[in-house]
């Protein structure tokens, strides 16, 4: 088991920096890597993480994506391997959960394995297979109103069979407290029954550590990041000493692209901090100069501290508006592109702090950035590590849409050295 290297494939670059925290803090040697590189890493490392954008893309895409990153991890090294996907399952219509595990599971020669997104330490757990956000099923807890993958469905047994091949079942909440074995007595049955996928419920932490010894075994394991970190765990490393991982001062930028509640809560928070200016969703979409508008203004505030915070983020009713006028996928896609270039330019002009709020938002910014692969710092909060890349004095915090506390921005700011 300890010999084992851990291979971990993420949907999105705010998932992938949310495992590779966990893994890290943990006791695991771990790096981020940005898209399936050219050539091997030269690092030593217990775990690699490759953050994909393949969340929202279409299916055969995400397929054809999640199996190259899985064929660079294996000549790496890599004898294990990890689905990363979101705590709150976020899938388009047609699902790319279903297909990439299917393929991942073919790819392995497997024909068995588990979905588990539950992350209890951010509220997010699963009972009688149906998925909870705090104390509210997934879609009654503002996920409904997600900009790019709304979910409509609580239930990931429902959710699960609309999307894989296979059929999926459950390992009950009353079958994981009895313990290891009896999860993998349910395991037995259920693959003798003929199901490809469990969901297994955990509403606590002492349960996916349970799950965590169950799969040691498995090839393929599918989940969020509260499983990994149990799985890091059982490879009983010392946990690291981060401190070194902290950004040093340095200019830097706040750009959140996220409309989630919480990231709402954030922003408002930090409006009455800092310089602040909304993003126009109409001048991203028509306007070619407007990221040097941004750009502009991001450089006159560049000396304020705490720094300056560009944002796209809307409450839900403003979102759907804009969403009817302009259309979903063209209006997220020009704001996105806004975010890419802007970054690109203020890494250009000596900003080295960059902290970014939206999984699809910090993909594309990682993505422009062009930086290749990240060591893992200290949590600001649980699931949002900073990162500094490998080459260069550059440091990332990827916030997911829903993590941190209201005062986050804040309190990245405040860990700096
Ligand atoms: N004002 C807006 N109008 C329309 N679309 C917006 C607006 N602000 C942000 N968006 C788009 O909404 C999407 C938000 O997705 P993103 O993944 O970045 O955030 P999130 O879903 O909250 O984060 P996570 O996936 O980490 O939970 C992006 O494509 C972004 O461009
Ligand atoms: O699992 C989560 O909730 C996050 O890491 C994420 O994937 C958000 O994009």
């Amino acid at each position: 088991m300890a010999d084992k290297k851990l291979g971990v494939i993420a949907d999105d670059f705010t998932g992938a920096s949310d495992i590779a925290g966990f893994l890290s803090e943990n006791g695991l040697q771990t790096i981020q890597i940005n898209g399936v590189p050219l050539q091997p890493l030269p690092n030593p490392a217990d775990a690699l993480v490759i953050s994909l954008k393949s969340r929202s893309n279409p299916p055969r895409e995400a397929v054809e994506q999640s199996l190259q990153a899985l064929r660079w991890l294996q000549k790496n090294g890599c004898n294990r391997f990890y689905f990363k996907y979101c705590s709150t399952f976020d899938s388009s219509a047609e699902g790319n959960i279903g297909p990439v595990t299917d393929a991942l599971l073919d790819a392995l020669q497997q024909d068995f394995t588990v979905i588990c997104p539950a992350l209890p330490i951010n509220g997010r757990t699963v009972f009688n297979g149906y998925l909870f956000v705090g104390n509210l099923l997934l879609n009654e807890s503002g996920m409904q109103n997600h900009p790019i993958t709304p979910m409509k469905d609580a239930s990931l047994l429902r959710l699960m069979d609309a999307q894989a091949q296979g059929k999926t079942g459950l390992v009950a909440y009353p079958e994981v407290i009895c313990g290891t074995e009896s999860i993998k007595t349910c395991f037995a049955r259920l693959k003798a029954e003929g199901y490809r996928y469990a969901v297994v419920d955990a509403t606590e932490n002492s349960q996916l550590a349970l799950l965590a010894e169950a799969v040691k075994d498995f090839p393929l394991v599918t989940g969020g990041s509260g499983l990994a970190a149990y799985i890091a765990r059982s490879y009983d490393r010392q946990a690291q000493n981060l401190p070194a991982l902290i950004p040093a001062p340095g200019k830097t930028v706040i750009l959140s692209g996220s409309c989630s509640l919480m990231t709402n809560q954030q922003v408002n928070y930090y409006k009455a901090l800092a310089p602040s200016l909304a993003l126009d969703a109409e001048q991203a979409l028509h306007n070619p100069d407007y990221g040097d508008e941004l750009y502009r203004w991001v450089l006159a505030h560049a000396e304020h501290k705490p720094a300056p915070m560009i944002y796209a983020t809307v409450e839900v009713a403003a979102l759907k508006q804009i969403q009817q006028r302009f259309g979903v996928a063209q209006i997220s896609r020009a704001i996105e592109e806004v975010f890419a270039c802007l970054a690109v330019k203020l890494k250009a002009a000596g900003f080295t702090n960059f902290i970014v709020a939206g999984g699809e938002t910090s993909s594309i910014v990682v993505q422009r950035l062009g930086l290749s692969a990240f060591y893992i710092g200290k949590q600001i909060a649980p699931g949002v590590p900073w990162l500094k890349t490998l080459d260069a004095p550059v440091f990332l915090a990827l916030k997911s849409g829903n993590f941190g506390t209201k005062d986050f921005f804040e309190v990245a700011q405040g860990m700096t050295l």
